[in-house]
């Protein structure tokens, strides 16, 4: 469903991706682990075709990113932000029928089919009581929530969330990821960036793990996902514990830099 050969992008002088290559296969739930500052965001920003300055390829559907128009892509991928600040005051519904704009035609107003659609979204999430508040005055975890309905209606089979739980409480974690979880079973493919390395663990297919600009390691997680490969990405020794079938990553607290 995506492919991304030789993928190197730099920012003016300073390289950020340096050939980068992987396939995520449709239905896949994929979890992009990585330092902050490795080039995650950037990644994502190259498969979204925000930015076009890369060379390699990056294919979604089989199909070039360069060659389809921001309409076509977006008809393919739909994309969930870190966070998002609106500035205008706009009701959820309305939020939700933003994310349809690429099967609005140019010039027009959505229709009372975008509306429908978009309500569908949202019922869908169990968020229809949510469709005339504010999505400013919302918290975290329901903009979070809302965002993922948003990238429903978009009716895309692709989904890039850039670390969706990062402002969320233990709780909005949790259910963002239930969530997440079962989009995956419903076909949908994933990919999601995430500080939780448990997280990748616990949820993802495979993992892919980005160091120095590079894919340090990619599999599925309970094969790479071991504290050399923690360590090595973030910088402080951890220990793996098993319960039950589960394995978990361990803080080694006498080991840690001071
Ligand atoms: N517009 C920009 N201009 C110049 N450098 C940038 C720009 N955006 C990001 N960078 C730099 O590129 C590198 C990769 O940034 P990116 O946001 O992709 O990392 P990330 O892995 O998503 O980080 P985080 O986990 O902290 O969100 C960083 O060193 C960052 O400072």
């Amino acid at each position: 469903m995506i492919a991304v050969d030789s993928l190197t992008f730099q920012y003016g002088k300073r390289p950020v991706l340096k050939s980068v290559s992987f396939t995520v296969r449709s239905g896949e739930m994929v979890a992009l682990l990585g330092p902050n500052g490795v080039g995650k965001s950037t990644l994502f920003r190259c498969l979204l075709g925000f930015t076009k300055h890369y060379e390699g390829t990056v294919r979604i559907g089989g199909k070039d990113i360069k060659r389809l128009s921001p309409q076509q892509l977006a008809q393919q991928v739909a994309y969930i932000p870190q966070s998002h600040i609106s500035t205008f005051s706009y009701t959820v519904l309305e939020m939700v029928v933003m994310g349809l704009a690429s099967s609005i035609p140019k010039y027009s107003v959505p229709d009372k089919g975008a509306y429908q659609r978009a309500l569908e979204a949202l019922t869908m999430m169990a968020l229809e009581d949510y469709a005339n508040r504010q999505f400013n005055q919302l918290s975290g975890g329901e903009q979070q929530m809302i965002l993922i309905a948003r990238a429903l209606a978009q009716h895309s089979k692709v989904i890039l969330m850039d670390e969706p739980t990062s402002n969320l409480d233990y709780g909005n974690q949790l259910r963002v990821l239930k969530r997440v979880n079962a989009l995956k079973q419903e076909g949908y493919t994933i990919v999601i960036s995430s500080h939780n390395p448990q997280h990748a663990l616990m949820f993802s297919d495979r993992v892919i793990a980005l160091h120095n600009g590079r894919v340090l390691a990619m599999g599925e997680p309970k094969t790479i996902v071991d504290a050399s490969l923690i360590e090595t990405l973030y910088k402080e020794p951890v220990e793996m514990i098993a319960i039950g079938d589960e394995r978990w990553i361990k803080p080694s607290l006498e080991r840690m830099s001071k």
